[in-house]
């Protein structure tokens, strides 16, 4: 049947007032044409009219690549010198031979997946505005500050503590609880062991190898430190970890709009696994530069935090995300940060007189403050943390 005109216009109208339901939504409800909350200012755009005339290898890049099994064996100091200059230089690294099984990694995407598949009346139950919500679905990146809404809706699922957390997490699917749950043990495991390579890749990890020819002092100080570094490590494990589970439907006119805006992660590192359909673009020596999938592996970015605690060694770098006309994307991102209630800083260790303090004490409180700020929207977090001198 063809709907005359006028009442066509008025769906049309009811679906562009209809946002807060989620792209999701408005995509099954066949939306033509983006509507006006979610087009960009023609800067902010990505630049696909470039990128064709230019030819797309200019702008795919190959991350740099940390073999973890080699990082566990006998040339982990020549692997512990690529992941320092990953971070230094990219900020990224692909992570692969990481240990977890195929099918763990298969089964949380494929459950992402049918999650976001279930009625919109299933999924609206886990709405919420509150911040602090063990489980928290939404759409667009910041939805109660967004001018300019974007390309997602999303599943954010705190981790940490799990028994208090997991009663709140979607009963449907019914495999869901399940299957995220293995999936984020086994990313927190793996996240442990990246900060220990990551701390020694710093210098920071003096791993027990005393002789008998220290001297008692130097073995004392030496005991003295590895306590130190042993109590990061025991943070960590307290730490909190959020998983973010994206869904990116398909868009009418993917060259207004972004999935998700440039941003860097609040948090230590994150690992992401994304499907097979591209999307991420990181921000690399000035360009707009899309990171080519590898099945099975991980994005593993630098966040703010690990800036901060490296005192600005290692970057945490601006990334978006595209959307395209063709097909849904599925990523679940993993952020790993120290407990809430962790005042983050420059390691005191990373400060010399050569190399001041470049970044002010913060902590969760004063996020969740720039959050609700008018300045989130201008000002990424991480430059608000800057110490200028
Ligand atoms: O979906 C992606 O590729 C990136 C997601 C992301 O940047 C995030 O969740 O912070
Ligand atoms: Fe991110």
């Amino acid at each position: 049947m063809v709907l005359p005109e006028e009442s066509r216009k008025a769906d049309y109208d009811s679906l562009e007032i209809q946002y807060l339901k989620g792209v999701k939504y408005l995509f099954e409800n066949g939306i033509e044409h983006v509507p006006k909350k979610y087009i960009l200012p023609a800067s902010d755009r990505p630049n696909f009219v470039n990128e064709r005339s230019h030819g797309a290898d200019n702008f795919n890049l190959e991350l740099p690549i940390i073999d973890f099994a080699e990082l566990q064996g006998p040339n982990r100091s020549e692997v512990l010198n690529s992941l320092a200059s990953a971070c230094e230089n990219y900020g990224f690294f692909q992570l692969l031979n990481h240990g977890i099984p195929y099918e763990i990694t298969s089964n949380v995407v494929d459950v992402s997946k049918r999650f976001f598949e279930l009625p919109f009346s299933e999924r609206e139950k886990y709405m919420s505005a509150d911040m602090g919500s063990p489980v928290r679905y939404g759409t667009s990146y910041n939805q109660t500050n967004d001018d300019v809404f974007c390309w997602r809706d999303f599943l954010k699922l705190v981790c940490h503590p799990l028994p208090d957390a997991l009663p709140h997490w979607p009963s449907s699917p019914l495999d869901f609880r399940k299957l995220a749950v293995s999936y984020a043990k086994e990313v927190k495991f793996l996240f442990l062991m990246l900060v220990d390579a990551i701390l020694e890749s710093l210098g920071l990890m003096n791993k027990k190898n005393k002789t008998e020819e220290n001297d008692e002092d130097e073995d004392e100080d030496k005991n003295k430190e590895e306590d130190e570094d042993e109590e990061i490590l025991k943070e960590f494990e307290d730490g909190s970890q959020l998983m973010v589970l994206n869904c990116y439907p398909p868009c009418p006119q993917p060259d207004l709009t972004l999935g998700m805006p440039p941003h860097s992660d609040y948090g230590f590192l994150t690992l992401l696994l994304q499907d097979e359909v591209k999307g991420l673009q990181i921000q690399h020596k000035e360009n707009w530069v899309t990171v080519k999938p590898i099945p099975g592996s991980f994005v593993v970015n630098v966040g703010d935090h690990l800036e901060i605690f490296s005192n600005g060694t290692f970057k945490s770098v601006l990334h978006r995300v595209l959307v395209n006309q063709m097909n849904y994307r599925i990523s679940v991102a993993s952020l790993h940060c120290l407990p809430f209630k962790s005042i983050v800083q420059p390691c005191p260790k990373l400060v010399s007189e050569t190399n001041p303090r470049h970044y002010m004490d913060t902590n969760f409180a004063s996020f969740i403050e720039y959050l609700k700020s008018r300045d989130s929207t201008k000002e990424n977090f991480l430059h608000s943390r800057k110490l200028t001198s």
